[in-house]
């Protein structure tokens, strides 16, 4: 999970900069480790800011000046292939041909043979381990192949419909074509999401356009007319407003299937994703988590109180609490300066921030049996901890209810683990997961409550290859196996510079 975003505005004296700026902070909580942002100015020319660390602190005010032009990108990183190394920030960008820089959001879970592709066939240079500086690579040598002078609408598309072709996983993409236009992308069974928005300014009669990965950005921004684009669909929206966006569904939708996790937990609850807004199906898992916590303990007649871990797992906290007809109260207060834990790039950094961002009320715990409420346990370093926390507090009994159903598998869409060994429900029963995290019951929603609790008129299906190991897109062989073996090896060099975390500029960290 990442966060992406693109504008291009009606105003070609006006400076997009600012707006993308804005937009990354509303998609912050997709991505902490690296943040992005590419402007496209006069005569085509390619102003980029890129590096390690929040939105905030890396797109500060004089780098901002130096972001000029009406059109332009971000990206908000959180690792899943590569390293967190700094050289893997994105956006991306390649010269060849005519100037390209893309950001990406998901996984490509072919990339052995695409970096032999790149290698044997096409003999393009990578010069990291990212996924997405191949993606574009394809894309680049794909565009390339018509060897045109000047390029037009259809090129673009037809150099999709290879990428289409040649990268298998789950990828939402913006980028730009230097001078020329954006363009937005989603894999045929539209993983990871990707909305377009219009803003019509009256003054000028003229339109702003929008494409990021949650409803939340357009709204906030004034993009109110807004849709999903489709699995295997493109859209192509010209730098100097010529002629209205043009969209395209290059390959056909193999099966809409976006990440139930997006749900569960990557988006923010007031998006509406694909349809279907977030927050209402969070209250759904709390009305199903409900009467899953009364059947696993025969009834709630033992509950004193129904807490939550913030912040994800209020919505379904609080809906769950009333379902039970049981007081909902605030145990945990966050420390509002810490962000996402889980989306931490290394154990140490995660456990520790727990404690720093949890701190248990001991008032609401002394001699009372509680019900914590998350949305999901994946490694269990939040719950062991909150659970101790609970206990610590004077907490007779701890039962502890997952929104999600156990983790079992690896998230290879998206989530930033390799190894299922990490996974706390990984070959463990439910007692032994209990045993695990000390705690007195562990409840999970079942897979198909949680679908039930997602699912729209339109869409009935859903990737849960994290629940059940069925990956919509199959997985290359040993891609698995790669992916932790890099993961190995970048933690082997955790304490020095490693050559990996070095970029192409070599000009320090942000
Ligand atoms: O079992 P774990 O490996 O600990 O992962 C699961 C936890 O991580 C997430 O919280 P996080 O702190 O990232 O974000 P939040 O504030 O949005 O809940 C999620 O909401 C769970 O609480
Ligand atoms: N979380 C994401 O979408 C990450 C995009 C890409 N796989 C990277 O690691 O940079
Ligand atoms: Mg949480």
């Amino acid at each position: 999970m990442c966060g992406i975003l693109g504008i291009v505005l009606a105003d070609q004296e006006a400076t997009v900069a600012p707006e993308l700026f804005d937009g990354s902070l509303f998609l912050q909580h997709r991505g902490q480790d690296a943040a992005g942002i590419s402007t496209c100015g006069d005569h085509g020319r390619i102003y980029q800011c890129k590096g390690n660390g929040m939105a905030r602190d890396v797109f500060t005010s004089s780098r901002m000046q130096g972001l000029v032009g009406s059109m332009g990108i971000a990206h908000l990183r959180y690792p899943t292939a590569g390293s967190s190394a700094n050289s893997e920030a994105q956006p991306f960008y390649v010269n060849s041909p005519y100037g390209l820089v893309m950001s990406h959001n998901g996984n490509l879970v072919n990339t052995g043979s695409l970096r032999r592709y790149m290698d044997e066939t096409v003999h393009r240079h990578i010069n990291t381990d990212s996924d997405s500086e191949l993606l574009l690579n394809v894309f680049a040598s794909e565009l390339e192949k018509h060897n045109k002078y000047r390029i037009n609408d259809e090129d673009i598309f037809l150099a999709l419909e290879g990428v289409y072709r040649l990268c298998r996983g789950g990828y939402a993409c913006v980028g730009m074509v230097a001078g020329y236009a954006m363009f937005g992308f989603r894999d045929p069974n539209g993983i990871r999401p990707l909305l377009y928005g219009e803003r019509f300014n009256k003054e000028t009669g003229k339109t702003d356009y929008m494409l990021a990965s949650e409803s939340v950005v357009l709204k906030a921004h004034g993009f109110t007319k807004f849709r999903d684009v489709k699995p295997g669909e493109a859209v192509l929206v010209p730098k100097n407003n010529e002629h209205p966006p043009v969209f395209k569904q290059v390959v056909p939708v193999n099966s809409y299937r976006p990440d139930i996790f997006e749900y569960v937990y990557f988006a923010r609850p007031d998006s509406i994703l694909d349809g279907i807004s977030v927050y209402h199906t969070r209250l759904q898992m709390g009305v199903k988590l409900a009467q899953r916590v009364q059947k696993v303990l025969g009834n709630a007649d033992e509950i004193d109180v129904v807490m939550s871990v913030p912040d994800t797992a209020r919505t379904s906290a609080l809906q769950c609490a009333i379902e039970l007809n049981k007081p909902y109260r605030e145990g945990f207060v966050k420390n509002r300066y810490v962000g996402r834990t889980f989306i931490m790039p290394n154990q140490k950094e995660r456990v520790s921030s727990v404690r720093r961002k949890l701190n248990a009320m001991e008032s609401e715990f002394q001699g009372k049996n509680v019900l914590i409420v998350d949305d999901s346990i994946v490694r269990g370093t939040t719950s062991r901890e909150i659970i101790h926390m609970a206990k610590e507090a004077g907490a007779k009994k701890v039962f502890f209810a997952s929104a999600a159903p156990p983790i079992r598998f690896n998230h290879i869409y998206g989530i930033d683990l390799a190894d299922t060994k990490q996974l706390v429900a990984y070959e463990r029963t439910d007692e032994q997961i209990e045993k695990e995290l000390h705690c007195d019951k562990v409840i999970y929603q079942s897979l198909e409550d949680l679908v039930d609790c997602c699912k729209s008129d339109s869409i009935t299906k859903f990737e849960v290859g994290v629940f059940n190991g069925n990956y919509v897109t199959g997985v290359e062989d040993g891609y698995l196996q790669e992916l932790e073996e890099l993961r190995a090896k970048n933690k082997a060099h955790s304490n020095a510079k490693a050559a990996v975390d070095i970029g192409l500029y070599n000009c320090g960290d942000y």
